[in-house]
C-alpha cells in the first residue's frame, strides 16, 4: 500500500477547493456549450432521457475498443531514451479508423444520425472520465512511491482525484496516459484534421510534455483528454452545422492565410526544440545560439525561441483564430475555444517557467533577461 503522500509540489488549481470547484464546473461547461451550440443558451438543465441512450454507450465502448486495439496491437517501440512503449502508431491509427468508418458508411452504417447523439455521447464520456479516475486513485494506493506524481499527492482526496496521484499508470505495456492522450479524444476531434494529423504524426513529441513527465493521471487530464476535448474543442464545426454562415472566396483565403501562418510558426518552433533536444549537432540547428545551464542541458536563444520564450504557444493562438473566423462575428460562443485556450496557454506557460527556474536556476533567468517576452512579442 502507498502512503498518503508522496513527493510534495505547492498546490495548484486554487488547491482542494479550486479542485472542486474545477469538478463541477469543467462538465457543467461542456454541457451548456454543447446545448447552447445547437439552439441558444438552454433554459433548464437537460433530462435524464436527453442525457442517456443505451446506443450511444454501444458506439462509445466500441470507439474505445476500438482505438485501444489499434493502440495495442503492432510493435514495440522506442520512444524516448529510457521508455519503450509497444503501440501501433497514432497516425497510423488515424488512418486505420478513417478506412474503417469509411468502410462502415458504405456498409451503410447511419453516420448521420452522430451529431443527434453528441450529448448522450457527451454524458457516457464524462461518466467514464469519473470511473475511470475512481480506477486511476485506487490503483495509485499499491502504487510504489516513486511512481507517484510531484503534484497529485497532498492527502487531501478531492485534491488528488482531481490532479492524479500516479505519474505514468500502466498495466503490462499499456499506459493509460499516453493511450488517452493522442488517441480516443484527440482522434475524435478530428474535424481539425491538420493539428490532429500533425500531433499523431509527431506523436513521440508529446512524451517530453508536462503531462507526461510531471503531472499525474486523474480526473483532470482523463476528462481533459476523453471528453473535453473531442466535445468542446469542436464547438466551432457544431455551431456551423446548426447556424451554416456564409463565407466568400477572399474570406476563406484570408483565414487559410492566417491558418499557414500559424501552423508556419507553431510547427517550425516545436520542430526546432525537438531536434535540438535529440541532436544539438543536427546541422539545422547546429548554428543557434545557447546557454548553458548547470544540468548539461543548453536553452535556445535564437531561432524561434530567442523570439518570445513560447513561440509554439503563439502559432497555436494564431491556428485557434483562425479556426472560429469561419463561424462569423455575430456570435461569442465559437470563439470559445480561443478564449478558453488562451487562458490555458497563460497558465500552462506560468507553470512551465516555475519548474523551468527549478531546473535550471540562474540560466532560466539568464533566458528571460535574453528573451523578455513570453508568447506575444512586445505585448506579452
Ligand atoms: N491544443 C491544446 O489544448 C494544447 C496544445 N498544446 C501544444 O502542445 C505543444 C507542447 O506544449 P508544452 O508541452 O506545453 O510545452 P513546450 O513544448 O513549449 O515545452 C516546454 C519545455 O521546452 C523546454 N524549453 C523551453 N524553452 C527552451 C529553450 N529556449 N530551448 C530549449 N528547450 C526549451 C523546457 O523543457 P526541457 O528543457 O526539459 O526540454 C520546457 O519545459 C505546444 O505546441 C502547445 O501549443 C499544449 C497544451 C494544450
Ligand atoms: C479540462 C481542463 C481545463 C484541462 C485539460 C487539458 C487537456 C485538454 C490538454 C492538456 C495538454 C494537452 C495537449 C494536447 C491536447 C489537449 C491536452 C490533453 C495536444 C495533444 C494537442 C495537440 C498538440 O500537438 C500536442 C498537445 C499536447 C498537450
Amino acid at each position: 500500500m502507498a502512503p498518503t503522500q508522496g513527493p510534495r509540489a505547492p498546490l495548484e488549481f486554487g488547491g482542494p477547493l479550486g479542485a472542486a470547484a474545477l469538478l463541477l464546473l469543467l462538465p457543467a461547461t461542456m454541457f451548456h456549450l454543447l446545448l447552447a451550440a445547437r439552439s441558444g443558451p438552454p433554459a433548464s438543465l437537460p433530462g435524464l432521457e436527453a442525457l442517456w441512450s443505451p446506443r450511444a454507450l454501444l458506439l462509445w465502448l466500441a470507439w474505445l475498443g476500438l482505438q485501444a486495439a489499434l493502440y495495442y496491437c503492432r510493435r514495440a517501440r522506442r520512444a524516448a531514451p529510457g521508455l519503450t512503449l509497444r503501440c501501433g502508431s497514432g497516425f497510423q491509427a488515424l488512418v486505420l479508423t478513417a478506412l474503417l468508418v469509411g468502410l462502415g458508411m458504405s456498409a451503410g452504417l447511419p453516420l448521420g444520425a452522430l451529431p443527434e447523439m453528441l450529448l448522450p455521447l457527451a454524458f457516457v464520456a464524462t461518466l467514464t472520465a469519473f470511473i475511470f479516475s475512481l480506477f486511476l486513485y485506487m490503483k495509485a494506493q499499491v502504487a510504489p512511491v516513486s511512481a507517484l506524481a510531484p503534484g497529485g499527492n497532498s492527502g487531501n482526496p478531492i485534491y488528488d482525484f482531481f490532479l492524479g496521484r500516479e505519474l505514468n499508470p500502466r498495466i503490462c505495456f499499456f499506459d493509460f496516459k499516453y493511450f488517452c492522450e493522442l488517441r480516443p479524444g484527440l482522434i475524435g476531434w478530428v474535424c481539425w484534421l491538420l493539428y490532429v494529423g500533425d500531433a499523431l504524426w509527431h506523436e513521440e513529441a508529446i512524451l517530453t510534455t508536462m503531462d507526461i513527465t510531471h503531472d499525474g493521471f486523474g480526473f483532470m487530464l482523463a476528462f481533459g483528454d476523453i471528453a473535453w476535448v473531442p466535445f468542446t474543442y469542436s464547438l466551432q464545426a457544431q455551431f456551423l452545422l446548426h447556424h451554416p454562415q456564409p463565407l466568400e472566396l477572399p474570406m476563406a483565403s484570408v483565414i487559410c492565410l492566417i491558418n499557414a501562418i500559424g501552423y508556419y510558426i507553431f510547427r517550425g518552433a516545436n520542430s526546432q526544440k525537438n531536434t535540438f533536444r535529440k541532436n544539438p549537432s543536427d546541422p539545422r540547428v547546429a548554428g543557434l545560439e545557447t546557454i548553458s545551464t548547470a544540468t548539461g542541458r543548453k536553452l535556445l536563444v535564437s531561432g524561434w525561441w530567442g523570439m518570445v520564450r513560447h513561440p509554439n504557444y503563439l502559432g497555436d493562438l494564431i491556428m485557434a483564430l483562425a479556426w472560429s473566423l469561419p463561424c462569423g462575428v455575430s456570435h461569442l460562443l465559437p470563439y470559445f475555444y480561443l478564449l478558453y485556450f488562451t487562458a490555458l496557454l497563460v497558465h500552462r506557460e506560468a507553470r512551465d517557467e516555475r519548474q523551468c527556474l527549478q531546473k535550471y536556476g540562474l540560466a532560466w533567468q539568464e533566458y528571460c533577461r535574453r528573451v523578455p517576452y513570453r508568447i506575444m512579442p512586445y505585448i506579452y
